[in-house]
């Protein structure tokens, strides 16, 4: 269920008006519901029904500390590519035991942060990375639990910055590899195998690709087997997308249904989902600064910028951007756009609007991949986060400062 709807001509976040808040908080502004949170955690959760699974949320897309905790108290477990977000969860109150390491550059610090958190796997994505983790593993007395992201070089059929399943993509071993690294991994001492992984890319409209690169991870698994080498769990990674515009992702019951067809029962599933849950569970509140009709365009320059959110620039992705108190003055198509000095510091292009200086326009889906890819950019203040609650609105991230900016920058002697 979409918790921003409008009523009496207004767009809502739960039980407030879209409004009261830029009012309250001022603009521009995230605002996230929590029960839309809450019912995307819990339709991947009741998909999987009885087969043991563990919902690693992947943090990368949102890393707020009270979306990280509103999602621990549901029980989700975490996908982390940084210490920056094994410390985030676990000040988030995530339980250790259900994180999942990934990313193709740990260093030597984050491996034991994480050991010594105790978290539940190590993504391995390199053979040099499974070297390193033994050693330090030893050198701590630990042994790391592992599994090895392998690369089953699928066509995710998605925008090529976030396709990660390919050959050409750095992320992961190549499949046809990975029998001989994870033979190794069984020679080392202080490394432990427990299960697969594979991650083949994001905002995901199809499941065939799912179910090919599963297909292909079945088959590693028989051949470990018959190495001697027993998987415990699969994980199957994230990406599946969500509807920005006019896509049709599968739903998460639908997704988890077409991977339980192929896993058998006693086999656990770890996904790590991260836009599924949070984008739809976002707007991106920003007031119209000034309105400049051109010959040739009109421009609506408006008080968020590609620092906010980046991904209309990034990917040329599309968000959708709805006014939050629709009126009839006249109706234009406008290109929304920052402050930033960026030719491509846009918001959103050619959209029909009626707008005035002043209007609040909200950009859609912008849950995931907003705040977590912000940054100072033309020294702008990062904007607030906000979590509602029913009729109750928390700060969960205040606006930055000047002095918050500036704070570790110094002057030479
Ligand atoms: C290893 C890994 N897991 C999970 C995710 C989450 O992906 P998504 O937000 O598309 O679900 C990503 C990002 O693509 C990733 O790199
Ligand atoms: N940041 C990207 C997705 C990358 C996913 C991370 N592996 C986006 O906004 O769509």
């Amino acid at each position: 269920m979409d918790h921003f709807q409008y009523r009496e001509g207004q767009l809502y976040a739960e039980a407030l008006p879209l409004t009261e808040l830029a009012e309250r908080f001022g603009t521009p502004l995230y605002v996230y519901s929590r029960a839309m949170l809450e019912a995307h955690y819990q339709a991947f959760d009741d998909a999987f029904g009885e087969h043991p699974h563990q919902i690693c949320y992947a943090v990368k897309a949102n890393s707020n500390l009270a979306v990280l905790n509103v999602l621990a108290r549901l029980g989700a477990g975490f996908d982390i590519v940084s210490g920056g977000e094994l410390e985030r969860v676990l000040r988030a109150g995530g339980d250790p035991h259900k994180i999942v390491f990934s990313g193709v550059g740990k260093t030597a610090d984050e491996m034991i942060a994480a050991l010594k958190a105790g978290i539940h796997c190590f993504n391995v994505e390199s053979a040099a990375e499974l070297e390193l983790l033994n050693l330090v593993a030893g050198e701590q007395g630990l042994v790391a639990p592992v599994s090895v992201r392998v690369n089953p070089d699928v066509d995710a059929q998605t925008h090529p910055y976030i396709s990660t399943g390919l050959k050409d993509n750095k992320f992961g071993v190549d499949i046809d590899e990975a029998p001989a690294l994870y033979q190794r991994a069984a020679e080392l001492p202080h490394v432990e195998v427990l299960g697969v992984d594979c991650h083949i890319g994001s905002q995901l409209t199809s499941l065939a690709p799912f179910e090919d690169a599963l297909h292909r991870v079945l088959k590693l698994v028989d051949k470990l087997s018959a190495q001697g080498i027993a998987i415990r769990h699969l994980d199957l990674g994230g990406g599946l997308g969500v509807r920005y515009r006019d896509e049709q992702p599968p739903t998460p019951a639908a997704y988890v249904a077409a991977l339980l067809k192929h896993v058998p029962a006693d086999m656990p599933i770890h996904i790590e989902p991260g836009r599924a849950i949070a984008a739809n569970a976002g707007v991106f509140l920003t007031q119209v600064l000034y309105l400049k009709p051109t010959a040739h365009k009109n421009f609506a320059i408006v008080d968020g910028a590609m620092n906010d959110l980046i991904r209309p620039s990034l990917y040329s992705a599309w968000q959708d951007i709805v006014p939050v108190t629709p009126h009839s003055a006249d109706c234009r198509h406008w290109d929304v756009v920052g402050p930033v000095c960026e030719t491509g510091d846009f918001l959103g292009k050619d959209r029909a609007l009626a707008l005035e200086t002043g209007d609040l326009l909200a950009v859609r889906s912008a849950g995931a991949y907003g705040f977590s890819m912000a940054s100072n950019y033309n020294s702008r203040n990062r904007p607030a986060e906000i979590m509602v609650d029913g009729d109750q609105a928390f700060i969960v991230r205040q606006r930055e400062s000047y002095d918050d900016q500036l704070r570790l920058e110094s002057l030479l002697p």
